[in-house]
């Protein structure tokens, strides 16, 4: 299992953002992360790739706990973080250079050559990261992601704020890496996960309250939409 989560916690103070969720990701699939505001995805994404200790339970990824095998589990996790923090007086390929020495990767040269060409850098390569539109901001943003060829990629929100035509082309992008990857998407377009995910999990004040394929929870639902669905779930 690529990812596999038991009983999950975050707390702030007596809030729990995210209360004792327990789910398990498979390659080759796409995973719809949905919930309202405010529901607990960020939190659950950032315990996934380390960057947020949990208050209780596990994560694991390709089979490495995030805990005790931190370094190993890292090495198998791609994150695009919400507002990608990007530094934007670096260029592109200084950039990707940067974040594939951290990896210690091997052939660096060539590897942010591939990166660059498979997520359609390549017009923008020489450019500032600052002077780069959103949606190319965003294509580094997944580059630097999937740099270090990791198993599982975690993408929240990446697709906010593009305009039509970069959003089409970011979705065919993160449909491609789902072929071969465990992805794990947030959204709050429903026609976006139609679109892209293959399972969908629902999240509500920091509990599972949907965990199905695309096609079962509509089948639970009686072919209701997406959006009804979420709604009936959430309000
Ligand atoms: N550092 C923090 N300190 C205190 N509370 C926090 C912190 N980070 C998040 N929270 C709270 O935890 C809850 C879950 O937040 P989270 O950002 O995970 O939600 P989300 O589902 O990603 O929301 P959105 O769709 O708006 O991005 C929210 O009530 C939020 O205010």
């Amino acid at each position: 299992m690529s990812i596999s989560v038991k009983n999950l916690s975050k707390h702030y103070d007596k809030q729990k953002a995210v209360d004792a969720i327990s789910f398990e990701a498979k390659p080759g699939r796409i995973l719809g992360f949905l919930g309202p505001n405010g529901a607990g995805k960020s939190t659950t994404m950032r315990m996934l790739t380390g960057y947020l200790e949990p208050t209780s339970g596990s994560a694991e990824i390709s089979n490495h706990n995030l805990l005790t095998q931190a370094i190993e589990a890292k090495k198998n996790v791609g994150y695009l973080p919400e507002n990608t923090p990007l530094y934007t007086d670096m260029y592109v390929k200084e950039f990707l250079n940067f974040v594939g020495q951290t990896y210690e990767l091997k052939n660096l040269a060539n590897r942010v050559d591939e990166v660059i060409k498979q997520v359609g850098l390549g017009p923008e390569q020489h450019k500032k990261i600052g002077m780069l539109s959103k949606g190319y901001r965003q294509r580094v943003g997944l580059a630097q992601a999937i740099i270090h060829n990791p198993e599982v990629l975690i993408l929240d929100e990446p697709t906010s704020g593009l305009d039509p035509n970069q959003l089409v082309d970011i979705r065919a992008l993160i449909k491609e890496l789902g072929k071969n990857k465990t992805v794990v998407i947030s959204t709050h377009i429903m026609q976006e996960v139609e679109a892209i995910c293959d399972d969908i999990i629902i999240i509500n004040k920091g509990k599972i309250v949907a965990n199905d394929t695309l096609d079962g929870i509509k089948k639970a639902n009686n072919q209701e939409s997406l959006e009804d669905i979420f709604r009936k779930l959430t309000a």
